[in-house]
């Protein structure tokens, strides 16, 4: 077997490979020597609707006796440099950290589209590093949004210590050249548990789970406030708002081609969104993008921190990098909620999550930091993300699509009645 096809075959059992359901037409763009004698290998797969671009640093080990094999041959192996200690450290130092005090590493295993190496020093989990595994040109939003945070003091967030770019060749650019981010690195919190995790637990034993909603509104409006005062904010012009317009109408069509119960409400959705579209905006600004349980860690004794501020991973990422509605978010939260209470199996999950709901938007009314709470907008932006969610189960677990289509009926029906 040649070395892009044990490629091929490495990578579609790799979590962060994207394109599932179809068979990788690889094509390696660029190698580019990286620390601890690895090669970054930039590989183009162009078997998708939409080329993507992978970033595999792989290492040479001297045997083929080894753990993570990507490739081998000849008493040679080629193997996923991500989980070799002296290209994790290596890397770490590239991206500005002071190295001499790491005393081991290690790759966080779960349900990631990227991969996580924390890093102990004197023994203690203190730093993780983040490789992201698909690049794009730009830099990354969890960077420039985190990095922002970090700046301006927000306690809401992980502190960020360092990231690191590359270039490769990209002959759709004038210049030749595509610019991105290969990583970057923030403060580990021990102990964390997620979001998810522990409103799944409340929902099912239907514990009240309020005081921890209030306390999620608080930080994410305080996100909301650093972020309208730290990056660029857009005035909404009508060009703006067509173009949001066109990106919910466009997902909307994509959701109805997959779903057919979303093709069955395709009117009904978009008289919401004609309503929205009418109303006056806000200012618009930077926001996490992609917020739910899933995104925001309890940290023992210290509050809640929201991470991975990448966006909606079915989004473009041009897309994701602009100024945007922080009603979105509000949005997100209003859907996990929806989604723990259906998940959870608990006794009455609709009513556990109303009360979530409930107490989230009061709460983040109030908070400091908070943005203007426009119902017709906010009900479009439910509707924008349970259509999303609508792909994104169709697409990786169909077993979960009557989640998000519930979350449809209730917010028409909310819109019918008043
Ligand atoms: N700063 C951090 N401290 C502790 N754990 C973290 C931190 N950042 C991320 N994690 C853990 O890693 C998981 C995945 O992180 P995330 O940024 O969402 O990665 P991905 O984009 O690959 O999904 C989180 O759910 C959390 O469990
Ligand atoms: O991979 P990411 O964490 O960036 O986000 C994607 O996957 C999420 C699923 O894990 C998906 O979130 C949806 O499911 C969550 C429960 O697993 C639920 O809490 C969210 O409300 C729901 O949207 C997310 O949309 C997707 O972008």
């Amino acid at each position: 077997m040649d070395f892009i096809d044990a490629l091929a075959g490495w990578m579609t059992t790799q979590r962060w490979y994207a394109g599932k359901g179809h068979q990788p037409r690889l094509r390696i763009l660029d190698a580019q020597p990286g620390p601890a004698d690895s090669m970054r290998y930039l590989v183009m797969d162009d078997a998708g609707t939409l080329p993507t671009l992978y970033h595999v640093p792989l290492v040479l080990a001297g045997s083929d006796d080894v753990a993570d094999v990507v490739d081998s041959g000849e008493g040679r192996a080629y193997v996923d440099a991500a989980r070799q200690h002296d290209f994790a450290v290596g890397s770490l130092a590239e991206m500005g950290v002071d190295v001499h005090r790491v005393t081991g590493s290690r790759v966080l295993t779960g349900e990631q589209s990227n991969t996580s190496i924390v890093f102990e020093e004197r023994g203690e989990p203190t730093i993780i590093l983040k490789l992201f595994r698909t690049l794009h040109h730009g830099e990354n939003p969890d960077v420039t949004v985190q990095r922002a945070l970090s700046a301006a003091g927000s306690p809401y967030i992980p502190r960020f210590f360092g990231s690191q770019d590359a270039s490769w060749p990209d002959v759709g650019r004038e210049s030749g050249s595509a610019q991105g981010t290969l990583g970057f690195v923030q403060e580990f919190l021990p102990g964390v548990r997620d979001g998810w995790d522990i409103a799944l637990e409340a929902a099912r034993d239907g514990r009240d789970f309020t005081e921890s909603a209030r306390d999620l509104a608080i930080a994410v409006a305080g996100v909301h406030g650093a972020l309208s005062v730290t990056l660029d904010t857009t005035h909404a012009d009508p060009e703006v708002v067509a173009a949001i317009g066109s990106a919910w109408r466009r997902r909307l069509r994509i959701a109805a081609s997959e779903v057919p119960a979303v093709a069955d409400r395709v009117e009904a959705i978009d008289a919401v969104y004609r309503a929205a579209l009418d109303d006056p905006w806000p200012q618009l600004q930077r926001i996490h993008g992609d917020l739910h349980l899933g995104q925001v860690l309890a940290v023992p004794g210290r509050g809640w921190r929201l991470v991975d501020f990448e966006g909606e991973p079915l989004r473009p990422m041009a897309e994701r990098a602009l100024p945007d509605l922080p009603l979105r978010d509000v949005a997100g939260m209003l859907r996990s909620f929806d989604y723990a209470g259906a998940v959870g199996g608990g006794a009455d999950g609709a009513a556990w999550a109303a009360a979530c709901q409930e107490t989230f938007i009061d709460a983040y009314a109030t908070a400091a930091g908070s943005a203007d709470l426009d119902g017709t907008l906010l009900r479009a932006l439910v509707l924008d993300k349970a259509v999303y969610e609508s792909i994104y189960e169709a697409r990786n677990r169909p077993d979960w699509l009557a989640v998000p289509l519930a979350g449809i009926d209730t917010a028409l029906t909310f819109r019918n009645a008043s």
